[in-house]
């Protein structure tokens, strides 16, 4: 049976926290050197809500903006298209709260589970993945939007269409 008292007297730290103390250690050093870069010393990260599990996105990190996920407890990436390490939501203000991290098999792919603020997608929805591949080969948006892009981003040149097709 469970004694009460143990669990009162686990240490008080959240997650987060305990990744902090992490940062800058010699487990911060074996991750790293375990973890299985690209060429251009880049690994894949996949974000996932915390609490409904659903896939919000997928970037890259570099060794930097790990670190910097551990030490803030907010998500970092390295943007390949700006060439620019990139707080996710410095400009919109739609953090990621990180719960967990874990590494896949063979160490060459991230997984953060965390909660996330507004919408992680820059196209307004909650997760990237808001259309699905239809067997006639269309792809339909199956999410709503949860902010005004617009007004959250102003106007961006747009790399793509939601709808996959070019207008
Ligand atoms: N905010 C986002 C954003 N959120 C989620 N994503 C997803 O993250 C993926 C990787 O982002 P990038 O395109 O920057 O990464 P990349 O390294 O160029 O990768 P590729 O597209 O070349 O595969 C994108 O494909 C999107 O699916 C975003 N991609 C870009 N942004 C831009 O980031 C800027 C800052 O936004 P906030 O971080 O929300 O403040 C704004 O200019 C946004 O337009
Ligand atoms: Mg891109
Ligand atoms: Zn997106």
């Amino acid at each position: 049976m469970r004694d009460p008292e143990c669990r009162i007297s686990e240490p008080a730290l959240n997650f987060p926290s305990r990744l902090a103390a992490l940062a800058m250690s010699s487990h911060e050093t074996d991750l790293l050197s375990t973890l299985k870069w690209t060429s251009d010393g880049l690994i894949p990260a996949i974000v996932q809500d915390a609490e409904s599990h659903e896939v919000l996105m997928m970037a890259w990190m570099n060794v930097e903006a790990l670190r910097q996920t551990l030490a803030t407890g907010q998500t970092h990436f390295y943007s390949r298209s700006r060439r620019a390490a990139w707080h996710k939501g410095g400009t919109s203000g739609h953090v990621q709260h990180v719960e967990s991290v874990q590494i896949d098999c063979d160490a060459d792919v991230v997984l953060i589970k965390a909660r996330q603020v507004g919408g992680a997608c820059h196209e307004g929805y909650h997760s990237c993945f808001f259309r699905r591949l239809n067997p006639d080969g269309t792809l339909e948006i199956i999410d709503s939007p949860v902010f005004e892009k617009t007004s959250v981003y102003g106007t961006q040149p747009e790399a793509h269409s939601p709808t996959g097709r070019s207008e």
